[in-house]
């Protein structure tokens, strides 16, 4: 699949609300009550990640998970991390 550009991945990201570009990823942040409410939401991410055979960089400190998406066969930013960006989102509600 063929990487966007970064006018491309921009353009792109104008549908969503609280992703940024920088460093050839997307990238968002989540807070939650606690832990156990962090971890129950990557658990959920990583069914969808599995489905989509698409694959988050991510990492969790306590309450926070954060979240870089990018296509590593591409090197860059393609239409699948947007798919698993924008359902990412809808599991947050
Ligand atoms: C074979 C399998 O589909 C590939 O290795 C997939 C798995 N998940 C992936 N996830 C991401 N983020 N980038 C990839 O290039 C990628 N490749």
């Amino acid at each position: 699949m063929k990487a966007f550009t970064e006018k491309e991945i921009n353009e792109k990201l104008k549908d969503f609300e609280g992703w940024e570009y920088f460093e050839n990823s997307i990238h968002t942040a989540f807070e939650f009550e606690n832990f156990k409410e962090a971890f129950t939401m990557m658990t959920r991410i990583a069914f969808e990640a599995e489905r989509l055979q698409h694959h988050p960089d991510w990492s969790n400190v306590y309450n926070t998970v954060s979240i870089s998406l990018s296509t590593h066969d591409a090197d860059g930013v393609t239409e699948k991390d947007f798919e698993l960006a924008k359902t990412i989102d809808n599991l947050m509600g």
